[in-house]
């Protein structure tokens, strides 16, 4: 009797659990305040779309590909719309006026728990304090502060690259792998006041070769806050070796922070973005937990995006050989030692390259969340509460937007000479744009262009291995992961003297 009853409760349960099913299917596709917008079926009645995308790590391809499918705005979860088009951009992330409310940040994706920070915090007058308390360590003088660290790197960095190449023989050493070694090195000088010394050891640090698994594993939670039931699933989607890396990679940052905290602030105040931090951070969050997160975050906005940038910069003028030729006239013209920060501003085929690099691979690839207030985007009104985005990636990729947008042609971004594109660089927002802009732009502007200019300057280089279709092949699970790409550094003779005056 008793057995019976327990398998009529349950046949019943699973009977409500496929009505409720059935009705929310039938509402999210009909009568939910976003009905009408297309895109997938799937992601009107669920998450597992979204996630399901994200977990390919082939995110914005398939993003790209359903814009393609159903248009500029289209419906990527039940509550969720992703557009395509430059006004949306403006609409959602400029900074608000009196007459519009502001995009906050959306609490599923910008959720760190208690440990707030910059990139977290989504009360705008909390981030707003913690803006300011950061912002002296990226103004221009501090940045100026940091040119000479930047190239003593960049040197040692040539140096390295030309010196492996040749132990190589002539087969090459993985760009994918080196250029990192530079960008973590500075970003662990700016952050932790130390570096990971991976360009001094021409090899990754243990801290760069597990963080495409920490960050992943980051991201994860993001995914249950989305559906609590996908926290069955995560056994599947994280390996143990994952999680044991992200205890690694957090143990690491803990030390750092720690060697950070134990030296006397003058000893690093100039160069590291903590000093400001340290000196009037109380009321932001400046004791450990916080600073551990901030550090960990800052070198991954940092680093990854400005390698992403210089690799791809490098692959397409290597691929390109009337590109690299206009840049190396440009950059040759100029003494090795002239190429600092101020001569290199005014290269105007360097900073084309640049901007197209970031535009063909950007190094967010993905819309960052956002939730309207109730308010029109790019004509549409989008109800309080539904979140939106647009995706760099889609965007730099529209036909709508750009001609030929799928081909590296720095010329486009040279005014006066021919410029290609429709709609000029007024669509073009690899920082983003209004109060959450990037911070540590000029940073990025300088470390690139020292970087690339130098590289040019000393090196001819050379493709050893057929890379396959690199751009296509790449996966991205929150940050870029590329197949290897194979290249040698040739040193050319006339910089010998130059960079070895350095050491
Ligand atoms: C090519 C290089 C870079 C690109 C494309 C880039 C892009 C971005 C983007 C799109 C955002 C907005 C993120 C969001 O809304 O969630 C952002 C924020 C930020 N970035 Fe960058 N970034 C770069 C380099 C850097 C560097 C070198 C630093 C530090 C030295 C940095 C520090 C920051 C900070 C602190 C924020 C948070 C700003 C805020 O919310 O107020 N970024 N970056």
């Amino acid at each position: 009797m008793m057995g019976l009853s327990v398998l009529t409760a349950g046949i019943a349960a699973v009977f409500m659990g496929i009505t409720y099913w059935i009705c929310w299917c039938i509402y999210a596709l009909w009568f939910h305040p976003l009905a009408n917008y297309p895109g997938p079926k799937a992601a009107a009645i669920s998450e597992i779309w979204f996630v399901w995308a994200w977990t390919t790590g082939r995110y914005p391809y398939i993003l790209e590909e359903a814009h393609q499918k159903y248009g500029d705005v289209i419906r990527i979860s039940p509550n969720e719309l992703s557009f395509a088009t430059v006004q949306a951009h403006r609409d959602i992330y400029s900074t608000p006026s009196r007459t519009r409310l502001p995009f906050l940040k959306d609490g599923i994706f910008y959720n760190n728990g208690d440990v707030t920070n910059i990139f977290y915090e989504r009360d705008p007058v909390e981030h707003s304090k913690m803006r300011k308390v950061l912002a002296p360590g990226f103004s221009g003088g501090n940045i100026k502060k940091h040119e000479g660290m930047i190239h003593q790197y960049v040197d040692m960095f040539v140096r390295k690259v030309t010196e492996l190449s040749v132990k190589r023989c002539g087969k090459g050493i993985d760009a994918n792998e080196a250029i990192p070694w530079l960008a973590f090195d500075i970003m662990g000088e700016l952050t932790f006041g130390e570096s990971f010394d991976a360009v001094a050891r021409g090899e990754t640090h243990m801290w760069i070769s597990i963080l495409n698994d920490s960050a992943y594993a980051a991201i994860l939670p993001s995914f249950v806050r989305r559906a609590p039931s996908i926290v069955l699933a995560i056994p599947f989607m994280l390996s143990l070796s994952s999680l044991r890396n992200l205890r690694k990679h957090y143990a690491y940052t803990v030390d750092t922070v720690r060697r950070r905290l134990s030296r006397p602030p003058s000893a690093s105040a100039d160069r590291d973005l903590f000093a400001p931090v340290l000196e009037q951070g109380s009321g932001i969050g400046n004791d450990e937990k916080h600073l551990v997160a901030l550090a960990q975050a800052m070198i991954i906005a940092g680093a990854d995006t400005a390698t992403n940038v210089m690799t791809t910069a490098l692959y397409f003028l290597c691929a390109t050989p009337g590109c690299m030729e206009k840049a190396a006239a440009e950059v040759r013209a100029l003494r090795y030692d002239q190429l600092n920060g101020d001569e290199l501003s005014k290269l105007k085929y360097l900073n084309a390259v640049i901007e197209e690099a970031m535009r063909l691979f950007p190094p967010i690839a993905f819309g960052l969340p956002r939730v309207s207030p109730g308010e029109m985007v790019d004509g549409h009104f989008i109800p309080k509460g539904v979140r939106l985005s647009v995706s760099h990636w889609v965007l730099n990729r529209s036909p709508q937007i750009w001609d030929r947008p799928c081909e590296f042609i720095p010329e486009r971004w040279l005014k006066n000479e021919g410029s290609l594109e429709k709609s000029s660089e007024a669509a073009h927002f690899p920082f983003s744009s209004g109060p959450r802009t990037c911070l540590g732009m000029a940073q990025a502007y300088l470390e690139m262009r020292i970087t690339l200019a130098k590289l040019i300057h000393a090196c001819d280089m050379r493709v050893t291995q057929d890379p396959g279709d690199w751009i296509g092949a790449a996966k991205m699970h929150m940050m870029w992961k590329r197949a290897p790409w194979m290249v040698h550094f040739e040193r050319r003779s006339e910089d010998d003297e130059n960079l070895l005056e350095k050491y």
